[in-house]
């Protein structure tokens, strides 16, 4: 055990929560999570409009000590919330059904919100059945009879997310009348393929049992906000009112607050030791110099430092910083391959020791966090948001091995291998974690014009040392224009001209579109985020130089093709990535503030297309819906780290113009507070730190991969897209960016990228080089096989394009 390692029992004990400011004791609730992307926005409702306590059980547990009545006596109530799937499929519910066999003298309340509701109603005789057409993120109006849980409620807003329904006519037909125990409470007129419209149960009373259930999302930020309180209040008070009757209640809080099957518990791995030794010459403050830009350009700074094809990280922030990676006699980077649980360290100066160990990923996230820890930087410049630390990126793959699995699920790493037999570049995916140690770096802010110098080595602070000849060194450059471009533009051209371009396949892209509609229709998704990857083959440069120069040269003309607010650059070993990402994943800063932004709906920029034109595309169902089901689960994702009462939604579903497409955004923000619970990080072994860098990589390991390349909910959702898209992503898909020592972080989204994996090993064989490019986009039950095959195409030329030979610069 590391000696600062424990787990969140200091900060988060029940005791500290369980009572409220008054000091009189929370209730509990018990929430039965169905693997859903949506679970921590209930549990936030649920806390913040009930101020209870609640605990998170996932439908796969055992009840503790296998008794399920003697457990529920520590629980006011019972939410059963939504979920993949169909509650006919015992597996897509679980403990769910143990519910609805409880004898009449040991029951409790419960509310179930759509799988939970589908399970009540199946439970009581209504079949649940496809409907004509899934009801994904669709924003409706339902009518209601005013009475039970709506009370005051006669028309409300809401949002579904819903392929399956309670089919009442079914049991018309059987049995002549509505199931004679369920009362229902509101509808959704539905409009059949003939014109004619069909109601849709949207609500239910049990009649003689506490059983209620929705069929909508009240927890959706779509969903009409003050109507869904009231609606839960007066569930509650009816809740309360039974249990008074009855006479439960009133009992102690448990000390658990989230119940799974998987122990999420790993020996502290040793490695992390060797990487703190490795890190000896980083101290606790970042000294620096400043300078106006001038001339200077990231390009032409990166240039005066890095020599080609040494590692070399470049990342631009938000638009608006620069980073740029500077090697030092301490500089060091590390590897980590998920299929192999292989970590390799590599030292970048002199010896070039390197160092291999054997590790889980959650391994990996402890030893960063312990490294981030342990090398805080106190001090630095206040104007610039990187002091030092880590710049590199994580792949698609690895965040699938975050993700939480069901029991029994078939997501081992051997259903990779089904996946990468069929694809021919999946031998030569780079590594699924890559990272650079910076001591040295510059960062240029392009808002204010100024260049920040920086090291954490403290010798580089000494009269003459390296700060200051980098400052005149950069001082003498600013006032030099440098201009390469008609021979970067000579050199691209002579090795593009032979680019051989395999691209997806149309007819099976839109069968995969199908395929995914087909699980939509299901039930096993609500959105799905299809991918396929185009390859672009050309021989390698024959000189040793151009070889090493070639991705930089190409990052350089992709970089003007396609500006964009994440542009970047990554150098790192065998891993060579060039990317014009729009969108951001996670930021943080150092104290306390989470955000995310994640995108969904793209328009072509057109001559003729204006922002209005795209204003009124993205403001369509379809793509409203595609946009909305995301915010859902990136506030879902937020919520698990930040805990309820700690997420807003700053913008929701904006239309942003980002160069060469238009792009609709939401904008959602959570704050850390370590005394305030958090679900998806309650089992975790943690640093006990107010370090914010170490809070930023517990939400970098929860929230990937990023919500918007899978869909929702997405553990069921990355299911199926294997399937599918029979082929691993690799980096596309996955983040780039920095782990700050000074606390703060940001990543992008590895989308508009292109990127290879160069082995030195088979140098001197290889001939050729394979870069790939993925591009995709949501798919949903309102898209056409046609429109999201443009679509792809639309990304994928973002960057493509790059590789075709330009004209020559005059
Ligand atoms: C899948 C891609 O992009 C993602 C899908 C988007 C969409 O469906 O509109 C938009 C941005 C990204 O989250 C891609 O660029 O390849
Ligand atoms: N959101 C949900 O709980 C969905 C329930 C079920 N999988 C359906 O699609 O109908």
């Amino acid at each position: 055990m590391a000696p600062l390692l424990g787990n969140w029992d200091g900060d988060a004990s029940p005791s500290s929560n369980s009572s409220n400011k008054d000091g009189n004791s929370l209730k509990s609730i018990l929430y039965v999570d169905a693997y859903d992307s949506f679970s921590y926005n209930v549990v936030a409702m649920l806390e913040e409009t009930l101020g209870v306590q609640v605990t998170v059980m996932t439908i796969d547990s055992d009840w503790p000590d296998g008794s399920m009545i003697e457990f529920l006596t520590h629980y006011e109530a019972i939410v059963l919330g939504p979920g993949p799937g169909n509650p006919n499929l015992p597996k897509d519910v679980g403990i769910m059904r143990d519910i609805w066999n409880m004898r009449d003298a040991e029951l409790l309340p419960v509310f179930g919100i759509c799988l939970g509701f589908q399970s009540l109603c199946l439970h009581h005789g209504v079949p649940i059945e496809r409907l004509p057409y899934p009801l994904h993120g669709q924003v409706r109006h339902i009518s209601t009879t005013s009475k039970d849980i709506f009370e005051g409620l006669s028309d409300v807003e809401v949002t579904l997310y819903h392929s399956l329904y309670a089919n009442l006519d079914a049991v018309s037909r059987t049995r002549g009348l509505p199931s004679d125990d369920l009362d229902f409470l509101a509808w959704l007129p539905l409009e059949k393929g003939s014109g004619s419209v069909t109601q849709i149960p949207m609500a239910v009373a049990h009649r003689q049992k506490p059983f209620w259930g929705v069929q909508f999302h009240p927890e959706s930020c779509k969903s009409e906000k003050e109507a869904c309180k009231t609606l839960l209040l007066n569930w509650w008070r009816k809740a309360l009112t039974f249990n008074k009757l009855v006479g439960r209640g009133g009992y102690a809080v448990l000390p658990e607050t989230i119940i799974t099957p998987h122990e999420d518990t790993k020996c502290f791995p040793e490695v992390a030791y060797e990487m703190l030794k490795w890190s000896s010459s980083t101290s606790s403050s970042s000294a620096y110099r400043s300078l106006k830009q001038g001339n200077l350009t990231a390009e032409s700074i990166s240039e005066l430092f890095n020599k080609p094809g040494a590692p070399t990280v470049l990342f631009q922030s938000n638009g608006r910083y620069n980073i740029i990676s500077v090697p030092s006699p301490g500089s060091w980077r590390f590897e980590f391959d998920v299929e192999s649980q292989k970590l390799t360290m590599y030292q970048l100066s002199a010896g070039r020791k390197m160092v291999e160990d054997s590790l889980t990923v959650t391994q990996v996230w402890d030893a960063l966090r312990y490294l981030m820890e342990m090398k805080k930087v106190n001090s630095g410049s206040t104007q610039v948001p990187f002091w030092g630390g880590f710049l590199g990126y994580f792949s698609y793959e690895l965040g699938l091995a975050c993700l939480p699995h069901p029991k029994g699920s078939t997501e081992s790493t051997s259903s990779y291998e089904n996946a990468s037999r069929k694809s021919p570049t999946s031998e030569n995916n780079p590594a699924d974690v890559s990272l650079l140690w910076c001591e040295r770096s510059i960062v240029i802010d392009h808002t204010t014009g100024n260049i920040t110098v920086q090291s954490t080595c403290e010798s580089d602070n000494l009269p003459c040392g390296w700060l200051d000849e980098t400052l005149q060194l950069l001082q003498e450059s600013a006032g030099t224009v440098q201009n390469n471009g008609s021979d970067d533009t000579q050199f691209l051209n002579s090795n593009l001209q032979d680019a051989q371009f395999t691209f997806p396949e149309e007819d099976t892209y839109k069968q995969q579109i199908h395929a995914c509609q087909a699980e939509l229709d299901a039930g096993e998704s609500y959105e799905l985020c299809l991918t396929s990857e185009t390859s672009i083959t050309l021989p390698i440069p024959t000189t040793t130089e151009g070889k090493a120069i070639f991705p930089w040269k190409l990052y350089k003309k992709l970089r003007k093709y396609n500006p964009a607010a994440f542009s970047a650059f990554a150098d790192l070993g065998s891993a060579k990535i060039v990317s014009s990402s729009p969108e951001c994943f996670l930021n943080w800063d150092r104290s306390s503030m989470l955000e995310m932004k994640p995108m969904k709906g793209t328009v072509r920029k057109t001559p003729d297309m204006t922002m209005e034109k795209a204003r009124e595309i993205l403001g369509t169902t379809k793509e409203m819906a595609e946009n909305l089901m995301i915010a859902d689960l990136i506030r879902h994702d937020l919520y698990g780290i930040c805990g309820s009462g700690g997420v807003r939604v700053e913008k929701l579903l904006e239309v942003e113009d980002h160069g060469r497409v238009y792009q609709m955004i939401t904008h959602v923000k959570g704050e850390v507070r370590s005394e305030q619970l958090r679900y998806a990080v309650r089992h975790m072994p943690q640093l006990k730190s107010s370090n914010m860098a170490v809070h930023g990589l517990t939400a970098l390991q929860r929230c990937l991969p990023p919500g918007s390349m899978t869909g929702a909910p997405k553990e069921r959702s990355c299911l199926h897209l294997r399937h599918i898209e029979a082929r691993k992503r690799s980096v596309y898909s996955g983040v780039m960016g920095y782990l700050d020592l000074g606390g703060g972080g940001s990543f992008s989204v590895l989308i508009r990228t292109a990127f290879t994996r160069a082995s030195d090993e088979d140098a001197g064989e290889q001939t050729h080089q394979t870069w790939r490019i993925g591009a995709g986009g949501a798919v949903t039950t309102l898209s056409t096989a046609e429109g999201e095959w443009q679509e792809m195409l639309t990304k994928l030329r973002t960057v493509c394009n790059v590789f075709t030979p330009s004209e020559p610069v005059a």
